[in-house]
């Protein structure tokens, strides 16, 4: 059996300072070379000074002394194949720990590890000391025994984390593990017409879903997907779903487990100014794959679509599974608002030959073809007060509101003492700026924490090591890591200072209210020095944790949300699973789940439901943004609003008379679900072969101009390498 020789580095707490005055004193071992079994690098040293460099204040360190290195290489190939551990991290510069200078807050309710995972053991809690504030702490800390001697075994486990399907720089996947962190949102029980859309998706029909912002279109469509997938459970694989959600952005498609339109495409903005034809000549093979084994597709926040990037997914379909229908014959459901937010662009390219051209529609031709049922949710859930639905409906349906209703909208509101009315605002560069000087405004300490963003290869093999895949895979990393600092939710660089206005991006607590879109404000930081980790978390969920301490600190922000709830708030890390090729890549941020909240841009409000917010007419420049802005709130109490002008209509006339002239299936029949419109028999699931495939696109004309003859079938090249285009999904 391997013999592991702990330091066993006695730990002083110095405030949040490991103070390893132990090893230092120490005599320094002279052998020929040094195997670091747990540290901030493993693996084989030749000096000391290097080999105490990974260890030095790492929690639970492990390292052996040889007389020689080959000695110490057998060690470590023999750690290494009875523990089948991998290399899982890029080394690191590590900083120096902060001195402990931080605020000790008296009398907190320390985050519940019970709450946050059922089956998660319970964290260890040291009671936590009271200092004067901006004093070091002088008690020594102790490491919990399970961590302090973290074994081989532990250090073996298998990650258990389920294998997600990911395509390169996809925004989406990269922010997926949100879900895997035990956020299971709360449960709801679904109303009479909830369920009735839910039952007839099941019938197979193509639906548009929609509903007033808070009328449960969401959770109505979580149920949707779970009873689908269970449909489907025998043909899925994990790596191509039947049903599959997609988005216009990873924010939209996160909470349900989607890709963006873009990454299930295998498309990036530019190649939209290329024509189908030539997009359609160069399907990735992922992508077709993944389309083959479609089943049901559904198109969250439908009314940021563009309409022709929607007639582009139908070609790309129809081309791939050969077939006239729409969508190639498959079921689709799309799912929105038009009222909200549209597309952010106000032009698109033309589907034929990539040019410019406006966005006038609101609705894509494709939808006729898809002979879709149209329902509505009515039932409003987000707001219980009907003197306030009525005001939302009226801005919804582009009324003009009284004077009396404009005077409730406007009347000061009595905020609780710790409510964070946070600014809803147009534009993200308002928003950060504004965050950052009501920050700078508080006389209080700045606590910093970088995320800690990894990429790595999944099992390496020989070959990795070597050009030109050596080189590819550094890339690949490279590239992951860059889309993970661009695009993920959780803010590569959080600063907080006591004072400080914040929102919770995780669901910490559902039972306890603490979910995605809680308010608080920074009361004080703790010192978690004594948090053990919980045992259900896998060896690199661990080491991310790890890592991300050790380039931070112990100390985590302690808040006390609107509910009257105090809670220290821990990291999380959200991984995922990333593809290029046969190549499998893990992906991971870890960072604590707030983001300064004084502004919000409305764009990441849309979907939220927020207690208190200021929504004001400056720079809001989209109709659907003062709709969306003050339908965020729970009441009216929580609601400021500035400079509106009463007059002024913000609703696009084009969407309220799609509204009015849509004729609605009437959900509270009880006959509704079996399809009473006759769905497209062409379109049933695995009967796209029967029609003769005719491609729908020619040369270069513009949509107007197009006719579509009859063709042979077009023949779908396949892009067998990802590789060549994944720089520019950059894009
Ligand atoms: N049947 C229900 N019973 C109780 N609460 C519900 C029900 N349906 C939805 N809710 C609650 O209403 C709120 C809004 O729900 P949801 O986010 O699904 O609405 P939405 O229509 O998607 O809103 P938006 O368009 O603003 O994104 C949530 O807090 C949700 O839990």
């Amino acid at each position: 059996m391997l013999y592991l020789h702990s330091t066993r580095l006695t730990t002083t707490k110095l405030g949040n300072r490991l103070c390893t005055n132990v090893l230092m004193g120490r005599k320094r071992s002279t052998k020929a070379a040094y195997v670091v079994f747990i540290g901030r690098t493993r693996g084989v040293f030749t000096s000391w000074s290097e080999c105490e460099a990974q260890i030095h204040g790492y929690p639970g360190n492990s390292q052996k002394g040889f007389e020689s290195a080959a000695e110490a290489r057998t060690a470590w190939k023999e750690f290494r194949r009875s523990t089948q551990w991998t290399p899982s991290l890029t080394p690191l510069e590590i900083p120096d720990r902060l001195p402990a200078q931080d605020l000790l807050t008296k009398n907190i309710d320390l985050f519940d590890p019970k709450e946050h995972q059922a089956s998660s053991r319970k964290r260890n809690f040291e009671a936590m000391n009271t200092p004067s504030p901006l004093e070091p702490a002088s008690e020594p800390a102790r490491y919990k025994k399970s961590n302090q001697n973290a074994t081989t075994r532990e250090i073996a486990k298998p990650n258990k984390s389920p294998e997600l399907k990911l395509e390169p720089s996809d925004p989406t996947y990269l922010q997926k593990g949100e879900l895997a962190n035990g956020e299971e949102p709360a449960s709801v029980k679904l109303t009479s017409e909830q369920q009735a859309v839910v039952d007839m998706a099941l019938t197979g029909a193509n639906i548009f879903l929609t509903g007033a912002a808070g009328s449960g279109k969401t959770v109505t469509l979580r149920e949707m997907i779970r009873r689908l997938q269970k449909r489907y459970q025998s043909k899925n694989n994990s790596d191509h779903p039947c049903v599959q959600v997609v988005a216009p952005t990873g924010i939209a498609a996160l909470p349900l487990d989607g890709k963006t339109t873009f990454s299930f495409a295998g498309w990036n903005p530019d190649s939209l100014q290329q024509p189908m034809e030539r997009l359609l000549a160069n399907v990735r093979k992922s992508t077709r794959e993944a389309v083959d084994r479609l089943r049901v597709l559904i198109i969250e926040e439908i009314s940021m679509v563009e309409n022709q990037f929607l007639e582009r997914l139908n070609r790309l379909l129809q081309s791939i599974l050969m077939s006239n229908a729409p969508f190639g014959g498959i079921q689709v459901i799309l799912v929105g608002d038009f009222h909200q937010l549209p597309p952010v662009k106000p032009f698109e390219n033309c589907i034929e030959c990539g040019e410019m051209m406006v966005h006038d529609k609101v609705i894509a031709p494709v939808w006729d073809k898809l002979k879709l049922r149209f329902v509505k949710l009515e039932q409003i859930h987000r707001q219980k007060d009907t003197g306030f639905q009525g005001v939302l409906n009226k801005i919804r349906n582009g009324q003009v509101l009284e004077n009396s209703e404009w005077d409730e909208l406007e009347r000061t509101k009595e905020l609780p003492p710790q409510a964070v009315a946070t600014r809803l605002m147009s534009l993200v560069n308002d928003v950060t700026r504004f965050n950052n000087r009501e920050l700078g405004r508080l006389n209080t300490q700045v606590r910093s924490w970088k995320a800690f963003d990894v990429s790595n290869k999944k099992r390496t093999e020989d070959a990795d090591k070597f050009d030109p895949r050596c080189q590819m895979i550094a890339q690949k990393c490279q590239e992951f890591k860059d889309a993970l600092m661009k695009y993920h939710r959780l803010p590569t660089d959080l600063n907080l200072k006591v004072g400080a206005k914040v929102v919770l991006l995780s669901n910490l607590s559902p039972k306890s209210g603490l979910v995605n879109g809680s308010q608080g404000e920074v009361v004080g930081f703790a010192d978690t020095t004594t948090w053990t980790s919980k045992d259900d978390e896998g060896t690199y969920q661990r080491e991310c944790a790890d890592q991300f301490t050790t380039m931070n600190s112990f100390w985590r922000p302690v808040v006390r949300f609107a509910n009257g709830q105090t809670k220290t708030i821990p990291h999380v890390v959200q991984s995922s699973t990333k593809i290029s090729g046969e190549d499998r890549y893990h992906v991971a941020r870890t960072q604590i789940p707030l983001t300064l909240a004084w502004a919000l841009s409305i764009h990441k409000s849309q979907g939220m439901t927020l207690q208190y917010a200021e929504v004001s007419s400056r720079g809001l420049f989209e109709t659907g943004q003062l709709y969306v802005g003050l339908s965020r709130v729970t009441s009216l109490e929580g609601l400021i609003v500035t400079g509106f002008s009463r007059e002024k209509t913000v609703m696009d006339p084009d969407v309220i008379e799609f509204y009015e002239k849509t004729a609605w299936e009437d959900l509270s029949r009880s006959d509704v679900s079996p399809s009473t419109e006759s769905k497209t028999e062409a379109a049933a699931p695995n009967e796209w072969w029967k029609g003769d495939y005719v491609p729908l696109f020619v040369g270069k004309a513009h949509p107007a101009q197009v006719k579509y003859p009859q063709l042979p079938p077009f023949k779908t090249e396949i892009c067998d390498s990802d590789e060549e285009d994944s720089q520019d999904e950059q894009g």
